[in-house]
C-alpha cells in the first residue's frame, strides 16, 4: 500500500527502505532536503514541503511521523489541517502518551484517525525489523495492517505461529485505543533503563574484582579492604559478556550489544559516561506514581542517569561540606574510571 513518511532520520529512513523493499509505495518529506533526495534515489516519491507531502498522498491519506517528540504535536496539527475525514496520522516517535490521548480526541472531531505506534528497534530495524506497540481506532489500525506486518520482524524462524494466535508473535500488537501504544512503549523504555543499569552495575563490579591487587579507591586508608585475597581476579569483561550470551539466564539483545561494545573498545574510551534520557523513563515513573505502583528498580535507574548528567554534583558537595563541618574531614581527590 502507499504510506507517507515524514522525518527521515535514524529511524524514518530505514523504515522507508524496509517498506519499499517489501513493495510499499512511500511518499517522503523531511526539512533536510538532502535526506529526501537520498530516499528518492532509493525509489521513494519525494516532497519539498509539508503541503506537497500531503497533496501527494492517495486517499485515505496515511501519514507516518517519525520526528523528534518535542515537535511532533505541532506537526500533527499542521498535517491534520491539510487532511480530510477518513485520513490517518500515525505518530511512531517516542511521544508522551497523554499527547496521543488528547490528539486523538481532538482529531476525532474532524473525522481524522490518530494512531500512536511505539516503535522499538533503533538503527538495527532495517534488518531486524521493528517491534510495534499500537494504539488507535480498530478500523484505522486494521487499514495499516500490511504496513505493520512489513515493519515488524515477523515470526521467529521455524516457529509457524497459528494465524488465530494474533499478531504479537509477528512483532506487532494493537494494544488498545489511542494512547495505549505509546503507553506500552513508555514502559518498555522504563524497563530498558533498568535492564541497562543492571548490566552496567554488574559488569562494573566484575571490573573491580582485582582491587585486592591494585588497591581500591582514595578511601582505602580510612576504609581498607578487609580481605584482599578475595579480590585478586583480572576478569576479561568482554569475554564474560560474550560467554553470558551463550545459554545463560541473562542473555538478551542488550547483552549482545554490550558484548560488542566491550569487544571493540574494552576501556570504552570513546564514552565519557554522561547518559541522557529522552523522557520515557520520567513518564514511566509518573505513571507509576499516579497509579501507586512501586517501581524501585526503574526509578533508581532513572536517577542514576540524572547523576551521570552531573545533577548529583551539588548534593555530593553538600555531603563533603557536612562531613568537613562536623568532623573536619578533608575531601580526597576523585579517582578515575
Ligand atoms: N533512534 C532510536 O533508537 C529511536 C528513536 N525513536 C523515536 O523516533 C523519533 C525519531 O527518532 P530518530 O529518527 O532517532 O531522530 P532523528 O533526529 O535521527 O530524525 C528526525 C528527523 O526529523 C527531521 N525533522 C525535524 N523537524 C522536522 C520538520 N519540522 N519537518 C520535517 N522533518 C523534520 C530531521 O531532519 C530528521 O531527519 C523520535 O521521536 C525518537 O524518540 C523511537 C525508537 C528508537
Ligand atoms: O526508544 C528508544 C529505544 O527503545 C530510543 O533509542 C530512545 O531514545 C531511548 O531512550 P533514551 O533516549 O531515554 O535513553
Amino acid at each position: 500500500m502507499q504510506i507517507g513518511m515524514m522525518g527521515l532520520g535514524r529511524m524514518g529512513a530505514n523504515m522507508v527502505r524496509r517498506l519499499m523493499r517489501d513493495g510499499h509505495e512511500c511518499v517522503v518529506y523531511d526539512i533536510n532536503s538532502a535526506s529526501v533526495a537520498g530516499m528518492v534515489k532509493d525509489g521513494a516519491i519525494g516532497a519539498a514541503s509539508l503541503e506537497e507531502f500531503v497533496a501527494k498522498l492517495a486517499k485515505p491519506r496515511c501519514a507516518w511521523l517519525m520526528l523528534p517528540a518535542a515537535i511532533t504535536g505541532r506537526i500533527v496539527d499542521q498535517v491534520a489541517a491539510l487532511m480530510e475525514p477518513g485520513d490517518i496520522i500515525i505518530d511512531g516517535g517516542n511521544s508522551y502518551y497523554h499527547d496521543a490521548v488528547d490528539q486523538a480526541a481532538k482529531l476525532a472531531t474532524k473525522g481524522i484517525n490518530f494512531v500512536d505506534v511505539g516503535t522499538s528497534g533503533g538503527v538495527w530495524g532495517l534488518e531486524r525489523g521493528y517491534c510495534l506497540m499500537i494504539g488507535g481506532p480498530d478500523e484505522a489500525v486494521q487499514h495499516l495492517d500490511s504496513v505493520f506486518a512489513t515493519l515488524a520482524p515477523g515470526a521467529d524462524p521455524g516457529s509457524n505461529p497459528p494465524k488465530d494466535a494474533g499478531t504479537a508473535a509477528f512483532g506487532y500488537l494493537h494494544c488498545g485505543p489511542s494512547g495505549a501504544g505509546h503507553f506500552v512503549k513508555m514502559v518498555h523504555n522504563g524497563i530498558e533503563y533498568g535492564v541497562m543499569a543492571a548490566y552496567a552495575e554488574g559488569i562494573n563490579i566484575l571490573k573491580s574484582a582485582n582491587v585486592g591487587k591494585r588497591g581500591r579507591t582514595a578511601d582505602a586508608e580510612t576504609s581498607p579492604l578487609e580481605n584482599p585475597q578475595y579480590y585478586q581476579f583480572d576478569i576479561d569483561l568482554a569475554q564474560v559478556a560474550e560467554v553470558w550470551r551463550h545459554g545463560s539466564v541473562i542473555g538478551s539483545w542488550l547483552l549482545d550489544l554490550t558484548a560488542g561494545a566491550l569487544k571493540n573498545d574494552p576501556a570504552l574510551t570513546q564514552f565519557g559516561g554522561r547518559v541522557s534520557d529522552s523522557g520515557e523513563g520520567r513518564w514511566t515513573l509518573k505513571a507509576a506514581i499516579d497509579t501507586g505502583v512501586p517501581a524501585p528498580v526503574l526509578s533508581s535507574a532513572l536517577f542514576d542517569r540524572f547523576s551521570s548528567q552531573g545533577e548529583s554534583a551539588f548534593a555530593d558537595k553538600l555531603l563533603s561540606a557536612m562531613r568537613y563541618a562536623f568532623g573536619g574531614h578533608v575531601e580526597k581527590p576523585k579517582t578515575g574510571a
